[in-house]
C-alpha cells in the first residue's frame, strides 16, 4: 500500500494549472475525507480499492475533463452543490450578479425569476440570502431542472421553485420585481470553445449565436411581459459585451441603465429598471 504523501508525489497531471490542488481534492474525495486530512495524516496508507479510484479520477482529469465534473460538486457563494454534465459548472464570477441582487432589493419581500438557471445556483443563492423572496428558476433542459431540484432538496430550502421552460414560454402571466440570468452568451465561432473545462460543457449552456448575443436579445426581448413596474433586469456577459448589452437595454426602452465590474476590472454584469405600466405586447422568446 502507498502512503497519502507518496500518492500525492506520483500523481501526474501535466496539462492542469492547478496540479497539486486538483490531485488533493481528487483523493480527498477517492477516500471520502476532508482534503485537511491529506494534511494531517501525509504518512497514512492508502487501502487499494482508494488508490485505484483516485487512478482512475486522474486518468480522467489527464483527459482534461474538469474536476467538478470528476467530483460532480462544486462550491458557489456559500453553497456546496451538485454539478452533472448537462449544465454549466457555477463560477466565481457569477457571484457579481448574486452581489448585485441582493445590493438593489436590501430588505423588502420580493419575486425574483431566474432564467436558465442550471444548477440552480443563482437561484438557490439568492433563497438563501433573502428568506422573505419567492424565487422561480427555469431551464430548457429537463436534467438541469432535476438537478436545480436536488440542490434545493439538500439545501433544505423551500422559497425557491424549479420547472422546465424556454425562456418566459411557461411563465405566461407571471410578473417579477427582479429577473436575473447568466445566460450563453458565447459567440459560435469562439476559438475558446476548444480549450479548457469548457470543451466538457454542453454547448446549450455556452453558445448564443454569431455574435453570443442571441439569448441576451431574446431575454430582454420578453422581460416587459414578466417585469413588475419598477422592476430590475441584471444579465452576466462577456467582459467585452457590456457597450451592446447596456444598448440593448436602452432600445428596450429601460432606464438607469449600468455594468458592473468585476475584480479583474472587466464590465460582467449589466443591469436595466423598467418603469411605468407593464406591456401588453406580444414578445420575442
Ligand atoms: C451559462 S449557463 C448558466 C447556468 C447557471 N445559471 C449558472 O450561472 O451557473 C446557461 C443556462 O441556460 C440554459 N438555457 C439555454 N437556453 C435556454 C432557453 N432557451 N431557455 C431556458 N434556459 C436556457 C442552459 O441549459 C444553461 O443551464
Amino acid at each position: 500500500m502507498a502512503s497519502i504523501q507518496s500518492l500525492l508525489q506520483n500523481a501526474e497531471l501535466p496539462g492542469s494549472p492547478s496540479a497539486r490542488l486538483d490531485a488533493e481534492w481528487l483523493l480527498a474525495a477517492a477516500l471520502g475525507k476532508p482534503a485537511t486530512y491529506l494534511r494531517t495524516w501525509p504518512e497514512r496508507e492508502v487501502p487499494a480499492e482508494c488508490a485505484e479510484r483516485f487512478a482512475g479520477m486522474l486518468a480522467r482529469r489527464r483527459q482534461g475533463e474538469p474536476v467538478a465534473y470528476i467530483l460532480g460538486r462544486q462550491g458557489f457563494w456559500s453553497l456546496d452543490l451538485e454539478v452533472a454534465p448537462h449544465t454549466l459548472i457555477p463560477r466565481p464570477d457569477t457571484e457579481l450578479l448574486v452581489e448585485t441582487a441582493l445590493a438593489l432589493l436590501p430588505d423588502e419581500a420580493a419575486r425574483a425569476l431566474d432564467l436558465g438557471t442550471g444548477t440552480g445556483a443563482i437561484a438557490l443563492a439568492l433563497a438563501c440570502e433573502r428568506p422573505s423572496w419567492q424565487v422561480v428558476g427555469v431551464d430548457r433542459i429537463a436534467e438541469a431542472v432535476a438537478l436545480a431540484e436536488r440542490n434545493r432538496l439538500r439545501l433544505r430550502l423551500g422559497n425557491v421553485a424549479f420547472s422546465q421552460s424556454h425562456w418566459y414560454q411557461a411563465l405566461a402571466g407571471q410578473r417579477f420585481s427582479l429577473i436575473v440570468s447568466n445566460p450563453p452568451y458565447i459567440a459560435a465561432s469562439d476559438p475558446h470553445l476548444g480549450e479548457g473545462d469548457v470543451r466538457f460543457e454542453p454547448p446549450s449552456a455556452l453558445v448564443a449565436g454569431a455574435d453570443g448575443l442571441d439569448d441576451i436579445r431574446s431575454i430582454i426581448g420578453g422581460a416587459a411581459q414578466h417585469l413588475l413596474p419598477g422592476g430590475w433586469l441584471l444579465l452576466e456577459h462577456g467582459y467585452d459585451q457590456g457597450d451592446a448589452v447596456r444598448a440593448l437595454l436602452q432600445g428596450a426602452g429601460f432606464v438607469e441603465v449600468r455594468s458592473c465590474r468585476d475584480l479583474g476590472g472587466h464590465e460582467r454584469v449589466s443591469l436595466g429598471r423598467l418603469i411605468g405600466q407593464p406591456s401588453e405586447a406580444p414578445h420575442a422568446q
